[in-house]
């Protein structure tokens, strides 16, 4: 039974993301006829918004003539992100200051598409609609409304932020500014010897790579602790023990006890550090650690009644992995 799960719904998802990801291919066409080039003017111009509204048409008559409830709810979904993970691509690789939200845009859709992959790999019998994670809760929704709000507030308002600084001793000197609203030619600096230098707040660039960098190792790590912990792993916290439920303390668990979530918790600040915004970087590293260290607390109250003397033996050996987070006090 949940073997056949697997094999029906995975596939269905995985047709679907591939589906929605085809949107990759109208610029790639377009620009084989040498009517536009690969750039971000396709999804802002009209021609390229055409294409998008009658790609989004064709494929939603396709998935409606083909599933009915509940695989169509699947089906729907997967496409959703498959097409978000496209649009995000186009963005990423066109000539736009918006190019770090088009890798923003691939992150979240891949995680979300990935959580529910995974899952009818390792869990088939807990698959659900909600193995998504999109509809996580109110407060993760907001969060993620939140940034893409300050991203584009942010790019829109506060085109300089600082970028470089350097203090010389000379005066009249004549520096080159790189900044918003840029200077003729090597602007000059008044009477004294500051030498400052302005870059675009969203053009970060060494800043999003960092970003990057934590969205791929915490996806890395996340999903290797699914892979590992095999059944055992549930998206909802489980308070009775399954029969087959069984201490997992190998490959990365030998590392950190709560693997899955110190990846998904450098993967969410990785999002905001990529997108340079500051506010809910700091948002999001306060709220998602207070978020870890309540559900690690209440998870290992539930794994030391399941496995008592082992766990607690583990738990003193293994770290959790999450800063200033030690998990449940046993005495
Ligand atoms: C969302 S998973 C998170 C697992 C783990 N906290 C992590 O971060 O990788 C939650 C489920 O995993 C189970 N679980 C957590 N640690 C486990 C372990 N070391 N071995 C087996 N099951 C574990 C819990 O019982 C719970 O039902």
């Amino acid at each position: 039974m949940a073997g056949t799960k697997l094999l029906l719904e995975g596939r269905v998802s995985v047709k679907c993301f591939l589906l929605g990801l085809s949107v990759v291919l109208i610029p790639l066409i377009r620009t084989s006829f040498g009517h536009l080039d690969w750039v971000f003017d396709y999804l802002t111009e009209t021609p390229g918004k055409i294409a998008i509204c009658m790609h989004i048409a064709v494929v939603n008559g396709l998935l409606l003539i083909t599933y009915r409830a509940p695989l169509y709810k699947i089906a729907v979904r997967a496409c959703f992100l498959g097409f978000t993970f496209g649009c995000g691509l186009i963005i990423s690789f066109s000539e736009t200051t918006w190019t770090y939200f088009g890798w923003y845009m691939c992150s979240l859709s891949f995680f979300h598409y990935s959580e529910y992959l995974v899952t009818a790999v390792i869990n088939p019998r807990s698959l659900s609609l909600d193995s998504f994670l999109l509809n996580h809760s109110m407060e993760y929704t907001l969060a993620a409304v939140s940034s893409w709000v300050e991203f584009t507030v942010e790019k829109l308002t506060v085109p300089g932020g600082l970028s470089s600084f350097s203090f010389t001793p000379f005066k009249n000197v004549h520096v080159q500014v790189n900044s918003f609203p840029k200077p003729e030619h090597g602007a000059e600096i008044q009477d004294f010897s500051l030498c400052v230098s302005v870059s675009e707040l969203k053009q970060l660039h060494w800043l999003s790579f960092l970003g990057l960098f934590m969205v791929l190792c915490g996806e890395g790590l996340r999903k290797a602790a699914m892979l590992t912990a095999g059944s055992n792993f549930n998206h909802i916290v489980q308070n009775e023990k399954a029969r087959s439920h069984v201490l997992v303390t190998d490959g990365v668990y030998a590392y950190f006890r709560h693997p899955s979530y110190v990846g998904w918790f450098y993967w969410s600040i990785g999002t905001q550090i990529l997108l340079c915004n500051p506010v809910c970087t700091l948002g999001y590293t306060i709220a998602s650690w207070r978020f870890f260290r309540e559900r690690i607390e209440e998870e290992e109250v539930s794994l030391i009644n399941f496995f008592a003397e082992d766990y607690v033996e583990y738990k003193k050996k293994v770290p959790t992995g999450l800063p200033f987070i030690s998990g449940i006090r046993v005495n």
